[in-house]
């Protein structure tokens, strides 16, 4: 019988009144904002998903994709509550039935849910920002743990069927610090660097720099550059960004895929002396000699100059690693392999650029330890003595030691196998720590290679490296490396020879 619009003034003033009186002030947080869904609800949600997990009398279980846990949301009506710097606040789970779609971006659910949060008018002021803050942040933290790690790849041709850069693919891989075949000390070392980093936000933040770390890891194949990295992964739990630096067609596109990438990542370059032109000044040497050319030749060269000013270049993948644009993101870890350390520009090796240079050398005897421990599930055993008199000798990669191992399954037999082969691998030539054959053991003596050499870049200089070569002959030996890329694609073996 009322009219309504006295029926709405009536409620309106019947809800002044029970706000004005009432002693506490109520947020909703709805699971759609608009058309977008609400991220806020979704922190909500996995914020309270341990209390709904102690406290709710009535819980949902769901496992999201990509997730490696179940997680606790409150089901319908349910409340918990939760204290917060001495304010004790509240929250409902509200779930209506919806009356008609509203809009088609929410077509598919029929109900209406949001969450409420009741708090004292008084504690209002107070603890409310500070709470919203507190939640975020332990919902970032919650999706970070719970998330599956992914191992990214930029698409052929910079995007894929979706226009999305980045493809990927749950990253399984098993390879941990324990089983990696590494001298224990420097195990440790790489392994707190990791853990000071991961903690650096307030001291990144001080000293002006961006959150992020670099690392180069040197040596022959097989000696665990890329296990390393699936280790650095699985003990930050960060995501894996492999990028193929050929796919990329320009400097432009390898910074769209830098900004494409997300935060607590690592961004992964394998073979980096094999997959970008290398040299600015490979190109000016080029110049140089154009002016000597029919004038036929020079126009081709120019042509060539231009594809090649289209492409990645040394500078491109050098603001990318420090430049303006490495800033935007935070906690990053950029990685960079190769076999031959010495084919690298000198302002990739610069001081601050890579924070540390890390060389994996062939096994020793402690790195053989843990693959036995690996493989054949011994710690000591009679024939180890003599393992240790010959390994040094016999150089093999941890690869080559792990076939052996891999092969046997009687720790015996399986360590006869190896020992042999140690003793035959002993006179065959070496490769050194640039990648360089030494013969017999008249060159760089076992001795003389540490295990893992890990050289913290801060403050250090690297003019060392680099000082047997005068600039020239390192201009000529990246030409050598681009010819090198024209011709048809060596296995490691051949290229190394070469
Ligand atoms: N240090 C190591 N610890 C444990 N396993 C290792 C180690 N090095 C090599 N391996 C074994 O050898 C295989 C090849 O190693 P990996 O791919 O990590 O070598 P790499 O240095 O990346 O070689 P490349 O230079 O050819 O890429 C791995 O699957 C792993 O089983
Ligand atoms: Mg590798």
């Amino acid at each position: 019988l009322m009219p309504p619009e006295f029926r709405y003034a009536f409620s309106r003033f019947g809800r002044f009144l029970f706000d004005y009186l009432s002693w506490y002030n109520y947020f909703d947080v709805h699971e759609f904002d608009g058309i977008t869904s609400n991220e806020l609800y979704n922190c909500v949600q996995l914020h309270l998903s341990s209390s709904a997990s102690t406290s709710a009398q009535r819980a949902t279980l769901c496992r999201a994709k990509n997730s490696n846990k179940i997680t606790y949301s409150l089901a319908r009506s349910e409340k918990v509550s939760e204290k917060f710097k001495g304010a004790q606040v509240w929250w409902q789970h509200h779930i209506q039935e919806r009356a008609a779609q509203v809009s088609i971006w929410e077509r598919g659910s029929d109900e209406k849910r949001y969450y409420s949060l009741k708090i004292r008018k008084q504690d209002r002021d107070r603890v409310l920002a500070d709470y919203l803050d507190h939640i975020l942040n332990h919902a970032k933290q919650l999706q970070h743990g719970n998330r599956e790690k992914q191992l990214y790849t930029n698409a052929k041709n910079n995007y894929n069927y979706h226009r999305q850069p980045w493809e990927c693919v749950p990253f399984k891989h098993p390879s941990t610090f324990d089983t990696l075949a590494l001298d224990p000390a420097r195990k440790e070392e790489i392994t707190n660097d990791l853990q000071e980093f991961m903690r650096g936000e307030e001291f990144y933040h001080r000293v002006g720099r961006s959150w992020k770390r670099g690392y180069l890891l040197y040596g022959p194949p097989g000696t665990g550059k890329s296990s390393m990295i699936a280790a650095i992964a699985n003990f930050t739990g960060y995501d894996v960004y492999d990028l193929e630096l050929t796919e990329v067609t320009s400097n432009a596109e390898l910074r769209k895929l830098l900004i494409k990438t997300t935060n607590k990542s690592i961004i992964v370059i394998e073979d980096i002396d094999c997959s970008v032109n290398l040299s600015d000044r490979a190109k000016r040497k080029k110049e140089k000699k154009e002016s000597e050319m029919p004038s036929s030749m020079t126009a081709m060269m120019a042509k060539q100059m231009e594809e090649e000013g289209s492409r990645v270049t040394l500078s491109g993948l050098l603001n990318f690693t420090d430049g303006l644009w490495s800033c935007c993101g935070s906690e990053r870890i950029i990685i960079f392999t190769t076999n031959h350390i010495d084919r690298l520009d000198p302002a990739l090796l610069r001081s601050g650029r890579m924070d540390m240079h890390i060389f994996m050398s062939h096994c020793t005897f402690p790195a053989f330890k843990i693959l036995a421990q690996n493989y054949l599930g011994i710690s000591e055993h009679e024939l180890f003595p003599e393992v240790e008199a010959v390994i040094d000798a016999g150089m093999m990669t941890p690869a080559d030691v792990s076939e052996i191992l891999i092969k046997k399954r009687d720790p015996f037999e399986a360590l006869e196998a190896l020992i042999e082969a140690l003793k035959a691998a002993k006179d065959k030539p070496k490769v050194d720590e640039k990648g360089d054959f030494t013969e017999g053991n008249s060159g760089l003596g076992a001795t003389d290679i540490p295990e893992v050499e890990v050289k913290e870049e801060a403050g250090t200089n690297h003019a060392d490296m680099s000082s047997a070569k005068q600039p020239d002959e390192r201009i000529e030996k990246i030409d050598d490396k681009i010819d090198c890329q024209n011709e048809p694609a060596l296995n490691k073996g051949e290229e190394s020879s070469k």
